[in-house]
């Protein structure tokens, strides 16, 4: 759906109105143009990119032209064609032009204000169109035939008015725009318009039945004076165009009609005018006498007021001035038809003279023609012999001809192998100067290396000088050095042979040192042999003693007090070296109050962990030895039955209890009989309590009873 816009960029009211009058001016000449009433600016544009809507606005404005090319024609080529003509004729009108490139994509208003001043040159009346009052003068002033002399009997603003219209006409080429009435000046202008319009093709080249149609009709009669002037100009300009000056009969004899038919109007005009004089003269004498009337009716006795007076002399005024008035137009009448008188004469001494020119030059050619005629017959009465010879002529020149063309192509082969030669020789020679410089190049290569040789062997000259004398200090030194050798060779064969008769004296007295370690080791073999059996013997006498000590040792500890409590509350009366301890009962009196307890051993409160475990080591080899040994303590709460099996929390080397030092024991004895005896050592842990034993690591928590240990010791902690 179109929008209405006004011109893109222009706010400006008045630019839209004029792109409104454009567009109404355009559906008013060209009645099926495909643009909307309110057409925006790119409308009008897409409209008129492809100039045919400008080439029918120039054919509507003047029929007949643009004759070439089509409407339906878009090529681009075919565009641009149109749009350069348009610009043309507006360049011939004088209208100023637009550029291409405005209506292709740049501000339309030059666009429009061509097509403006186009329309305002123009003002659609009916079917025609009319100029108007403003045209310019044409800026093609070699258009105008009258400017090269050709038709120049007006002067002054006659002429010039005849000059611009004629420039402008000849610009529409078409000379009858001015036709008055409508049918007949259809007719006239179909036939002249054939005729003025054939400007690409020449009046010449009419056909002679047109000419003849046109000579017959009267389509001269009603074609205006001016466009009669400007076939003649026309026929003129065109003659003096060729130069040859030939003018046919038919458009001699057509010329001399519009001449005819000038004359005629000039005649009709002349007595039009000569009546109008009369007529003039008669309303001159009537105006007169009433003026007499009037005088002697104002010189008469009457009675008449000043206002009357005073209006009579205005209207007398007035006579006088529209006589003054017509007596003018009288003249200029009058000069009007002097000048065409003038125009005649010189149009009928233009016509005589060219005429005569014809006359001569048809007379000439015909001459001419009739020389050449002649020529020809001569030329054809010649024998035939000629023929032949000529046809002989022909053959020799032919053969000479191929034999030439023989030779040229021999020539040219032979100058294509010398060509082929001289590149050869250009290359040769090329290559022969690479090759020279390459040469010389090696040359000096050459040179620089024997040079660099010579150097060279100087120089190993004097490094051989001096290796020789080198060499020949080292033969001395060499020959010094064996002379050396060969001394102390002497001195080592010498010493060899000493040492020699010393290696047999060391190898006998080695053969009786092995011999004597011999029989050592024999004996020390035997000794062996005894080792175990002494050491069994030592075992069993050890585990004997450890019997006689007992198999139940029970041995006490007493603990010291705990930091806070008072010393003096101690039972202990006496400790004895054999074991023997006395403890006081305060609570009994006399020898009650006392009581002796024997031990296998005592250990003191200042006895320490290493004090009671030397009394239990001997029963740690006892178990290595294959015998059951029991260690356990008793005593009451507190009384240090853990420190003594364990030792404190955290303890030092010096702290541990028996179990750790029973443990080092055995694996420290067990690695040392390594290579006797392999041991396996296991754990278990028990609890006896109610008088029952119980394996705290079983796992189905089963209660087992387990055989008592041979030997059991008693740590009694009080
Ligand atoms: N010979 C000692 N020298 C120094 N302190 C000791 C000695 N014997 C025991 N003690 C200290 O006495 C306290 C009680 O000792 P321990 O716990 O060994 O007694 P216990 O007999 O094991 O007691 P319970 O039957 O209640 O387990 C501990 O603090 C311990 O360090």
């Amino acid at each position: 759906m179109d929008v209405y816009k006004p011109m893109a960029n222009h706010t400006d009211e008045s630019e839209a109105k004029q792109q409104e009058i454009l567009v109404e001016w355009l559906h008013s000449i060209l009645p099926n143009l495909s643009l909307p009433v309110r057409a925006s600016v790119e409308e009008l544009r897409a409209c008129l990119i492809d100039g045919t809507v400008l080439c029918r606005i120039l054919r509507r404005l003047r029929p007949g032209s643009f004759n070439e090319g089509s409407d339906s024609d878009y090529s681009p080529a075919s565009r641009l064609e149109n749009i350069k003509r348009f610009l043309a004729t507006m360049d011939v009108l004088g209208v100023p032009k637009f550029e291409i490139l405005d209506l292709e994509k740049g501000s339309m208003k030059t666009v429009i204000d061509c097509l403006l001043k186009l329309r305002a040159q123009f003002s659609l009346v009916g079917d025609n169109f009319s100029v108007s009052s403003t045209i310019t003068k044409s800026s093609n002033p070699n258009g105008d035939a009258s400017a090269r002399g050709v038709l120049s009997p007006l002067s002054g603003d006659e002429r010039q008015k005849v000059m611009s219209e004629s420039r402008f006409q000849r610009a529409l080429r078409s000379p009858i725009m001015s036709a008055p009435s409508a049918s007949l000046a259809h007719q006239v202008r179909h036939n002249i318009h054939e005729v003025f319009e054939n400007k690409n093709g020449s009046y010449a080249d009419l056909p002679p039945a047109t000419i003849t149609e046109m000579m017959k009709s009267n389509s001269l009669d009603n074609a205006p004076t001016q466009s009669l002037l400007s076939v003649v100009n026309g026929i003129l300009d065109e003659s003096v165009e060729r130069k040859n000056g030939e003018i046919p009969h038919r458009v001699a004899c057509l010329l001399r009609k519009v001449v005819q038919e000038i004359e005629r109007r000039i005649s009709t005009q002349a007595d039009h005018l000569r009546t109008q004089n009369n007529l003039f003269k008669a309303r001159d004498k009537k105006y007169q006498s009433r003026i007499k009337v009037l005088e002697a009716l104002a010189s008469g006795p009457g009675e008449e007021t000043g206002i009357e007076k005073f209006k009579m002399e205005e209207r007398k005024k007035l006579e006088e001035e529209y006589v003054v008035k017509l007596m003018k137009e009288k003249d200029k009448s009058n000069l009007e038809i002097s000048t065409l008188k003038q125009e005649l004469e010189v149009a009928k001494k233009t016509y005589e003279l060219c005429c005569l020119q014809v006359e001569t030059e048809s007379n000439s050619s015909k001459s001419n023609l009739e020389k050449r005629i002649k020529e020809l017959e001569c030329l054809l009465a010649e024998p035939s012999n000629r023929v032949k010879e000529l046809e002989n002529l022909l053959e020799e020149s032919r053969n000479r001809v191929n034999e030439l063309e023989n030779l040229l192509a021999e020539s040219r082969n032979r100058l294509k192998e010398l060509e082929a030669y001289e590149l050869h020789c250009s290359r040769v020679e090329k290559e022969s100067k690479s090759a020279k410089s390459d040469l010389d190049k090696r040359i000096k290569e050459l040179e620089n290396l024997l040079a660099a040789s010579r150097n060279k062997v100087k120089e190993l000259e004097l490094y051989s000088e001096s290796k020789y004398q080198k060499g020949s200090k080292k033969q001395n030194s060499y020959k010094s050095f064996m002379d050396f050798q060969f001394c102390s060779l002497r001195e080592l064969r010498l010493s060899s042979g000493f040492i020699k008769q010393e290696i047999l004296k060391t190898q006998k007295i080695y053969s009786d040192e092995f011999n004597h370690l011999g029989e050592k080791l024999k004996a020390l073999a035997d000794a062996a042999e005894n080792y175990h059996e002494v050491l069994a013997e030592n075992r069993r006498l050890f585990n004997e003693i450890q019997d006689l000590k007992g198999n139940i040792r029970v041995c006490c500890r007493i603990r010291p007090f705990m930091p806070g409590q008072p010393a003096k509350r101690s039972t202990i009366e006496y400790i004895g070296e054999n074991g023997e301890l006395v403890i006081a009962n305060p609570s009994k009196p006399g020898k009650d109050g006392n009581r002796l307890f024997k031990f296998n051993k005592i250990f003191g409160p200042d006895a320490t962990q290493v004090d009671v475990f030397s009394d239990i080591q001997p029963l740690i080899q006892s178990v290595l030895d294959g015998y059951n040994v029991c260690i356990f303590a008793y005593g009451q709460t507190g009384s240090g039955k853990t420190y003594t099996m364990t030792g404190p929390n955290g303890a030092s080397n010096e702290q541990m209890g028996v179990n750790y030092r029973s443990l080092n024991d055995l694996f420290n004895i067990s690695q040392h009989r390594n290579n006797s005896i392999k041991y396996q050592v296991g754990v278990q842990m028990v609890e006896i309590y109610n008088e029952q034993v119980r394996d705290l690591l079983s796992s189905d928590g089963s209660q087992k009873k387990y055989p008592f240990c041979f030997r059991l010791i008693y740590l009694v902690n009080i």
